[in-house]
Formats: structure tokens, sequence, C-alpha cells
């Protein structure tokens, strides 16, 4: 084929396999669940060609409500069509957010129609994305005072975090829509922070310390790229996440279980931290089989379980732990960054289901802790049903538990709030007298 044709033909089958995983999404599927069909499904793909597909698709669904508000201005009626709805959202999305130049997206946004047989459609595509173009100043300034537009999250969502955070709900917005940093774990058996930094340099990879286990990377690189990756020197973890296991204080020879531990993160910082004794249990298999690579990778073993934390009679020997992690499942609210889906994939209601599936893992584990021993209670949320509530209920519910204080972290109340430097999490670290 022809260079110019062949280039031409790449162009659209990104924005092609772009609009077709927004789609799927607003269909209800999870955003790297499609994009692995989409890899599977088109083997061929360039990497470069995987990258752009993978960052359109992210990018329309960071801002969704705004690309939404202006296409409905942009339309004379509603447009049922959902595959066109997704071409124009997206198409809009790369008018507005990427450094492609104008005419070229609007060339590939009609040909693309055609290709997905929307043909009829083609005017449509051209006038709405050239009248974007035109109008642009003013249809963006028309969203004004449309709060689900100008924040790209849904009405129900912002209002939550309005009521639960006066101070920090627009913070929390505008961070959810930024990309999300890629933070590194050095693992200090191995090397050190400023020694890590070190070897960052000569490679020409920027960065900078965030504590003394912590270094953010200026830009994404593939780990690969990042020196002793292979050997366990480093993983990829964000800072925020990086409090657990030092919370959790493990010391040698004892008895922790990581009840919820896939893919592992958190699994693996334990094990560099104590030579301890481990169960890592999670009711997803083949999210398990994650952990696993992860600690070989790491050259650490673990008691791999697969079993619901909630029902003990299924996996538990019955001897009784000294550290339990309860990362649990959860809304995912405080890791928007870095998967925009979420925002759109729950629904208010969702929040109440995990808590009451919380609040089961909770009561269950809480029975196979030693007395004396440690439960470190996490989420990445920022919804107080899932945080301080459920950890309200649970103290009321069981006297011979008590709160003890986060050393050496700044929470509010137990709730990190998502900022430039970590996602958001929630940490209760608990006792049994
Ligand atoms: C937040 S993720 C854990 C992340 C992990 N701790 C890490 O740091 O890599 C929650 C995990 O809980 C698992 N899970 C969900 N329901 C569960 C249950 N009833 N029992 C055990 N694991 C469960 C999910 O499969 C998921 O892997």
């Amino acid at each position: 084929m022809h260079a110019c044709k062949q280039w031409l033909k790449i162009l659209l089958d990104i924005q092609r396999l772009a609009s077709a995983s927004v789609c799927s999404v607003l269909a209800g599927r999870n955003l790297s669940v499609v994009l692995q069909a989409v890899w599977q499904k088109n083997a061929k793909l360039a990497p470069q060609q995987r990258a752009a597909i993978q960052d359109i698709s992210y990018g329309t669904l960071r801002y969704l409500g705004q690309l939404q508000g202006v296409l409905d201005q942009l339309l004379d009626k509603p447009l049922r069509d959902k595959a066109l709805r997704c071409l124009l959202l997206v198409g809009l999305y790369q008018l507005q957010y990427s450094k492609a130049a104008s005419h070229a997206i609007v060339d590939n946004a009609v040909k693309t129609a055609i290709a997905i047989k929307q043909a009829h459609a083609k005017g449509l595509v051209n006038a709405v994305l050239r009248n974007f173009m035109r109008r642009k100043e003013s249809l963006l300034q028309a969203l004004e005072g449309n709060e689900e537009a100008s924040y790209s999250h849904p009405q129900w969502w912002i209002d939550k975090l309005k009521m639960q955070y006066p101070e920090h709900w627009q913070s929390i917005l505008a961070v959810n829509n930024q990309h999300p940093p890629m933070t590194l774990r050095i693992n200090r058996n191995l090397s050190s922070v400023d020694a890590y930094l070190n070897q960052l340099k000569a490679n020409e990879i920027s960065a900078r310390a965030l504590g003394n286990s912590a270094v953010k990377l200026d830009h994404p690189v593939s780990v690969d790229k990042l020196p002793g990756f292979s050997d366990g020197v480093v993983s990829v973890q964000d800072a925020g996440a990086q409090y657990a296991a030092t919370l959790l204080d493990v010391k040698d020879g004892m008895r922790v279980l990581d009840a919820c531990s896939a893919p592992g993160g958190k699994t693996a910082h334990i094990l560099e931290l104590a030579k301890v004794n481990l169960t890592a249990l999670d009711s997803d298999s083949e999210r398990l089989q994650k952990v696993s690579q992860n600690l070989k990778r790491l050259n650490f073993t673990a008691n791999l379980i697969t079993g619901d934390a909630a029902d003990t009679s299924k996996w538990w020997d019955g001897r009784l732990f000294d550290r339990i992690l309860a990362d649990v499942p959860c809304s995912a609210s405080g890791v928007v960054r870095r998967h925009p889906d979420i925002k759109w994939l729950r629904r208010a209601q969702d929040i109440l289901q995990f808590a009451e599936q919380q609040q089961k893992i909770l009561d269950a584990l809480w029975r196979c802790l030693a007395i004396g021993g440690k439960l470190l209670y996490v989420t990445c949320s920022v919804f107080e049903k899932e945080n301080g509530s459920q950890m309200a209920a649970f103290l009321e519910r069981h006297q011979d538990a008590q709160r003890l204080p986060l050393t050496g972290i700044d929470t509010l109340e137990g709730q990190l709030i998502p900022n430039e430097m970590h996602d958001g999490f929630y940490y209760a670290l608990l006792a049994k007298g």
C-alpha cells in the first residue's frame, strides 16, 4: 500500500477502535477489559497505535461530561445511534485535547463514519465537528453552571463530594481529571531512594523522591526501561498505597493474612519489610495469578489461596493471624484518574452494596485475628459509607476493637485525599484487645 494511504488507514483504525471502546464502556463494560479484547482481536496493531487508542479512549472518558455537554448543543435533535454518538465524542475529544491537525481529525471522522457503516451521516459528522471548531469558545462558555459538564463527573458523585468535603470537593474533582503519576516503590533491601534516583538519572529518566521508599517519575515510562525492575529492585505502586504495609507494622516470624491481595502490590511490600509467614487470599483466581507473577519477580513466596474473605469456613485452618490486611473491594472512587471509566460505570446505589460486602468481610476477618494483633482496613474510596461510617459501625459492633493512630501520615480522619502526589485511600488501623 502507498505510504500515505497506509498512514490514513492507521489513523482511521485508531479513531474507529477508540470510538468502539468508548461505546462498550458506555454500554457498561470495564475499559481495561474492553481494551484487552481490542488488542487480542487486532494483534497487528503497532505499539504506537495501541498507545493512541488507549490515550483517546481514556481521554474521551475523562472529559465525557464536558464532551456530552458540547455535543448536545451541536445537535438539533437527540442522536440515538450510539456508534455515531461515540464517534462524535471521540472527534470532539481529539479536537479539544489532542495535538493532531483539526482538518485531519474531521476528515478522518467522516471516513470513519463510512467505515462503521454510517455513510448517511457523513454530513452530520462534518457539520458537528466543524461547528465545534468555529464556535468552541461560546459552546464551552455555555457549560458554565452545568456541573456535570464542567467537572466531567456524574451529578450524584459531585453532590456526595460536596457534602462530604466542603473544602476539598473541587480539588478532588480536578485531580480525578488529571493524568495519573507513575510512582515506584524502591525495595530498600536492595537499594535506596537516593541510589535509585541516581540510577534513573544515569538512564535519563527524571524523577523525585516522595518519602523514604517512593519515587515519582516526571513522565511515565514502560517498566522494561526501569533499571533493576526484572530483579525486583523496584515495583510500580502509588505513594498512597505504600503506606499500607508500613502501617501494618509487620515483624519477622509473624503470621500475616493479606485478605484481598490481588494483584499483590501490598503483598510484595509486606514481604520486603519482614520475613513473615504470609497467606495471600483473593476471591478471583485469575487475579491471584498476578500475585504469583509479582512474587516470582521479587523472589518471594507466600501461601496463595483462592477464597471468599467473608466465608472463612472455606479456607481458614483456624490458626489466628498476628496481622491482617483487609484491602477490601470498593467503589475505587479514589483512583478515578487511573480508571476514568469508573465514574460513568458506578451508580449511586453501588456504594451501599460495596459497604455491605465490606462489612461482611471485616466481621469475618476480625474473628481470625489474635488478641494483641492488628488489622488494617483499607479502601481506595473517597465515599464515607465505605470509610468513616463503615469504621464507626464496626467499632460499635466490636467492643474488643480499638482504633490506633496512623503515625506519620497526614489524613483527614483516615482519609487520604487524592492529590498530585498520591491516589485517594482510606486507612483504619485496629488493635484487638
Ligand atoms: C483493592 S483490590 C486489592 C489490591 C491489592 N491489595 C494490591 O495492593 O495489589 C481488591 C481485591 O479484592 C478481591 N476481592 C473481592 N471480593 C473479595 C472477597 N469476598 N474475598 C477476597 N477477595 C475479594 C478482588 O478480586 C481484588 O483483587
